[in-house]
């Protein structure tokens, strides 16, 4: 297929026909040592070529989303590309399901293969996860989540002469030195295959999110590693990283888990002195360099350096030669894009502090914070600017997970949006720049308008916002056509939170609508941030955090009706809220 063309008044939508042409392209150009190469750029040669001498590149899978998957099939066939016919997907269809919390009888995804030959001359597919959206069908928010984070995007690897030890050490060299996740995986007793899954570390610069590492044959006990190994959050949670920790014994594992606030100070004071800002501002800074830069003692600096490289986020051969950061270290630079820098001090400062009083919450229900310092860290942090400070800008780090927002609402329509307690105007600032036609008004506490108000200049949209000091438990600014309510219900607890709700179903005309930003726990058991985070909350806020069923019924009870919830990066949640 040298170019997919759409056919006149083609039901298919040019961005899916460029990424079935991209991944077409890319199994052209690439071959298994090429697949390597942009995906594990962290590799020195010679572990590139194991890993190629044991493997062989199969297929590239994108998700797309036609009006039919037929029609799709013919218009890509009209293309020159020789698509075999179309086979149901249960895999991709569940996981949909899962994700945007729809019935996966709702969701038709079919899979689409066709030949495409490597650069090496070796017979390769695409492979083409197809979602139909006929028109009106309400996908709008998956299609625009999914295009936006192609979860689904991935590469797959055949191991070329499968035995125990050769996919151990395959996948033990994709974990620790790739830098990739374990993400799951199976066994096919009726195809008699084993499947791996990874997922890619965020700097591979190929638009593919996934490696999928494909074996003949069952192989129960690295299968059953890899399932241990868990989620990303599960490995940070529990201090060890990369694919260590599913080599160690159940005492080991829990001497880790007992000594996770060790993790969480040693991050505080490479924060505090600046650490990962002085290693990216020099190549390769050594002891000696580090400790004069910091003003450190020079061994127990080289000790902090040792136990930073075992929790990934700093990396050296030697340390002679020198330290680098890890992709986890540079969130740790005051100026990466969503630092998580300001948190890693207030994980380590005044929550660490208050989390000691975690006891004191699970006896008596009350915030550990509130016990320690005498007052609910809302009014304690407005009486200390520098905590007042510290506050936003920590709040400001995991503004990844507002990203997808813009996108995923038509804003055409609206004029007005009201962002109650809006922190430090970030995500209205993000609301306001991504359509120009919109006025914005964030209401906030007093002492926290100055912040949205420098958020507001700073994305030129000052003149278009009004910033109101105000309590939303008094009143609600009325009249807006869309009202944005973010990381605020998780503060309080039921009661609380039906108070807001109501203010803003008062303030709320007919046609507006609510997207509210929150953490969900999960139904069925399944790690997600927010299952930690609800005992932070316990403990430090007096607030939760809850299921979309409860999100449900807490707007319900408020005259206010849940139509959807979409996920959003960082574990977090859309949901989207009309009145009932
Ligand atoms: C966790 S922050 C979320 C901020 C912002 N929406 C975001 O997602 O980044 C909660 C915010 O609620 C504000 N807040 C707390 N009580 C309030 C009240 N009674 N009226 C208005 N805002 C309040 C706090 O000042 C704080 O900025």
């Amino acid at each position: 297929m040298s170019t997919v063309h759409a056919p006149t008044a083609a039901p298919t939508d040019r961005c899916d026909l460029d990424r079935i042409e991209d991944a077409v392209a890319f199994i052209r150009t690439h071959d298994t040592a090429g697949v390597l190469a942009a995906l594990l750029p962290g590799l020195d040669p010679a572990e590139r070529a194991g890993l190629a001498a044991h493997s062989a590149f199969t297929h590239a899978a994108v998700l797309v989303f036609p009006e039919s998957v037929a029609g799709l099939r013919e218009e890509l066939r009209a293309g020159g590309l020789d698509v075999g016919p179309v086979t149901p997907s249960v895999v991709v269809r569940d996981r949909l399901a899962r994700r945007y919390g729809r019935p996966a009888d709702t969701l038709d995804v079919g899979i689409l293969r066709a030949p495409v030959t490597a650069a090496d001359g070796r017979p390769c597919e695409v492979e083409i996860f197809a979602l139909a959206v006929p028109a009106g069908a309400g996908q709008d928010a998956v299609v625009a989540a999914e295009r936006a984070r192609q979860h689904e995007a991935h590469l797959a690897l055949e191991v070329t002469r499968p035995d125990a030890v050769v996919l151990a050490g395959l996948r033990e060299t994709l974990l620790t030195r790739g830098r990739m996740t374990a993400d799951g995986g199976g066994h096919n007793a009726h195809e008699g295959s084993t499947v791996l899954y990874f997922r890619c570390p965020e700097d591979t610069g190929t638009p593919y999110t996934r490696l999928e590492l494909n074996a003949r044959g069952a192989h129960p006990g690295v299968l059953g590693r890899h399932l241990g190994e868990g989620t990303p959050a599960q490995s940070a949670g529990r201090g060890g990283h990369d694919g260590a920790d599913g080599h160690r014994g159940p005492a080991e594992r829990l001497l880790h888990l007992m000594t996770g606030a060790w993790a969480t100070q040693a991050l505080a004071v490479a924060a505090d002195l600046r650490l990962a800002d002085h290693l990216a501002a020099e190549p390769r800074p050594d002891l000696a360099r580090l400790a004069d830069l910091t003003g450190t003692h020079r061994e127990s600096l080289g000790r902090l350096l040792r136990y930073l490289a075992t929790l990934g986020v700093v990396t050296t051969a030697d340390p002679a030669d020198g330290y680098l950061l890890t992709p986890i270290g540079e969130l740790l630079r005051t100026d990466a894009e969503s630092s998580l820098h300001p948190l890693a001090l207030m994980y380590g400062g005044p929550f660490y502090r208050s989390f000691g009083e975690l006891g004191h919450s699970v006896r008596t229900g009350r915030e550990g914070f509130d016990h320690l310092f005498g007052a609910h860290h809302f009014e304690y942090f407005a009486e200390r600017p520098e905590l007042a400070d510290l506050f936003d800008r920590s709040m400001a780090a995991s503004s990844a997970m507002f990203g997808p927002i813009p996108g995923l609402v038509d804003l055409s329509a609206v004029r007005t949006v009201v962002d109650v307690a809006g922190g430090n105007g970030e995500l209205l600032s993000r609301i306001l720049r991504a359509a120009p036609h919109l006025e914005g008004v964030l209401l906030e506490r007093p002492h926290a308008v100055e912040a949205a108000r420098a958020t507001m200049a700073k994305a030129g949209c000052a003149d278009r916002c009004r910033l109101e000091a105000g309590d939303f438990t008094r009143a609600v600014p009325a009249g807006g056509d869309l009202y944005l309510l973010s990381r605020v219900l998780h503060d309080w607890d039921d009661e609380q939170c039906l108070a807001i709700l109501r203010r803003i179903a008062a303030a709320m005309p007919e046609h507006a609508e609510l997207l509210v930003v929150e953490r969900l726990l999960p139904q069925d058991g399944q790690d997600s941030l927010a299952v930690p985070w609800d005992v932070h909350m316990l403990c430090n806020v007096g607030g939760r955090e809850r299921t979309s069923a409860h999100y449900a019924d807490l707007l319900a009870t408020a005259g206010l009706r849940l139509t959807s919830h979409t996920e959003l990066p960082l574990d977090a949640a859309l949901l989207r809220v009309r009145k009932a």
